[in-house]
Order: C-alpha cells, then structure tokens, then sequence
C-alpha cells in the first residue's frame, strides 16, 4: 500500500509524520525500524501518528514509536511538530489543540510567530512514576553504572528520564553512560538519559541520549525533566534556556503541581510517499 508521509523537524529531533485520520494503515515494530533506518529507509528518530481521538473532549489522539519501533509515552519536539503538522494538513484550524497520548493528555498552541507553546504537565518524581527501584524519593539517588558510582535524579514527563550533571557536555562520556544507563536494571522499562551542564541559574547545555533512539540532537521531555530536576536540586530557576545541540528550548516551570511549559521551533522538511512492504 502506499503511505503519504511528511518529514518534520524540532531542533534536529526528526519525525516521518503520517495522518491516519484520512489514510489507513497498520505499521508493525519491523517496519517502524526499516522506515527508520537512515540508510535503507527514511529515516528518524521518532514515528508519530496522528489519529482520531477516543476522548470526545480531545482533538487528536498523538502516537509515538522510537526507531527501534517501541511505542512510548510522550516526546516534546514531536508534539511541537504535531502542532505545526495538523494545522498545515488542515486538520484542525484551532491555535490551542488538546491530544491525548499514552503519557496523558498535552495542550499545544501555535504561536503568531510559528512557535509551539506546550503544556507538558507536571513532572513526577517518585520513583515508581517511571519506573525506578529505590526505596525513597530524594532529589538524587546513588547509582552504580559501567564501574562508576554516579548520582542521577530521575523524572517522569510522563516517559522516563535520569538526569546527570557533568562538568562539560563536550567531553561527557555520552556514548558509553547512555546506553550503561538506558538499560541500567533499577529502570525496569528502560530510560532516556540526559547528560547537563549548568551554566548558570537560568541556562544549561544538554546532550540526551534517547531510549530506542540513541543520542538526538535534542528531546523536549529530557529538556523539561532536566530544568525540573536542576530546580528540585537549587541549581536553576525559572525561566530556563536549554541549549541543546540542534538549539535552544525555554522552559518555565512555577515548582510543585504547575505544568511545566516548553517553547520552541517546529519545522516541516518535506513531504513523500512510500510503498509499505
Ligand atoms: N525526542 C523526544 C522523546 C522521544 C521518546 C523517548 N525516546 C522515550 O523513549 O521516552 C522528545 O523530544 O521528548
């Protein structure tokens, strides 16, 4: 059968996007991974799918499939693009659009200057919200990984995130810690580890590598459990600025219960159409 397709991008965290509101389709883990591979197939990060909603009070519901074709929770640079996507394929008209997604459901509002502002909900910290063994809640948990002793805190945005502090992004140990960490046994359903480097109480660099994915230029659910975590910890306040490799998020967060809130770019690359085998 033939897919149309549209290929987006939120700060160089990549997307094949496909409407199954007006196309049918099923596409299984295998060819989730062959659509993925950036040799053999298209190539990206994340699958997202747009669907009907099952809530009558929502508008769309909003699917997510890593490159590994795993299905998860939430993905912020993927919701950014949603937004721009179902306003571009006339969808919906609306600036303030309400998705449910396996994660719970987001608020996404298309600013005048292209920006997509998202609600992002609140974070959770205990540790059975992702799921982590520990016996207790704290702002870090000692950790044994790859022969080192590491303190990670750890966030839910409703998918799961480890946050590290390093002294300098450029030289973190990214390829060896992340995937030590993703599979790390005390996160029964893997996690996604962000690497941070205060610059000061409103800015930090990050590097995330992703659960299913690998390292990305950037993850907004790793930027807001990052800023969360760092303001848990009285690193930050704020508004922060997360400088990610592909650019730059802000992320406002009040503390407690408040949603946080993430700002930023959603970009369309280009639109194609592939037989599915
Ligand atoms: N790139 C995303 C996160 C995508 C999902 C993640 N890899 C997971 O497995 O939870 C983002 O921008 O948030």
């Amino acid at each position: 059968m033939l897919l149309h397709f549209t290929k987006m991008q939120g700060l160089g965290n990549d997307f094949m996007v496909v409407d199954l509101v007006t196309q049918r389709a099923h596409l299984t883990d295998d060819q989730i991974r062959r659509l993925a591979d950036r040799r053999f197939g298209i190539g990206f990060d994340q699958l997202l799918v747009v669907e009907p909603p099952r809530d009558p009070e929502m508008d769309f519901r909003y699917r997510i499939y890593n490159a590994d074709g795993s299905e998860v929770e939430n993905c912020g640079n993927g919701a950014r693009c949603f937004a721009r996507f179902v306003r571009d394929q006339r969808l919906t008209h609306k600036r303030e659009i309400h998705v449910e997604t396996a994660g719970g459901p987001l608020t996404l509002v298309v600013e005048d200057d292209g920006q997509v502002r998202v609600d992002m909900g609140a974070p959770r910290f205990a540790p059975e919200a992702l799921p982590f063994e520990a016996a207790e809640d704290r702002p870090l948990h000692p950790l044994q990984v790859d022969g080192e002793r590491l303190e990670v805190g750890v966030v839910s945005m409703g998918n799961p995130h480890a946050v590290l502090r390093v002294n300098d992004v450029d030289t973190a140990a990214v390829e060896r810690l992340g995937p030590a960490l993703e599979a790390h046994p005390c996160f029964p359903r893997r996690v996604n580890v962000g690497f941070m480097q205060v610059i000061s109480a409103h800015e930090i660099r990050l590097r995330v590598y992703e659960r299913g994915s690998g390292e990305t230029l950037a993850c907004g659910t790793g930027a807001c459990a990052a800023v969360a975590s760092g303001i848990r910890q009285g690193l930050l306040e704020s508004p922060v600025t997360v400088h990610l490799r592909g650019g730059d998020l802000r992320i406002d967060w009040a503390g407690g219960d408040a949603s946080l809130i993430m700002t930023g770019p959603a970009e369309r690359v280009f639109d194609g159409r592939i037989v599915l085998n």
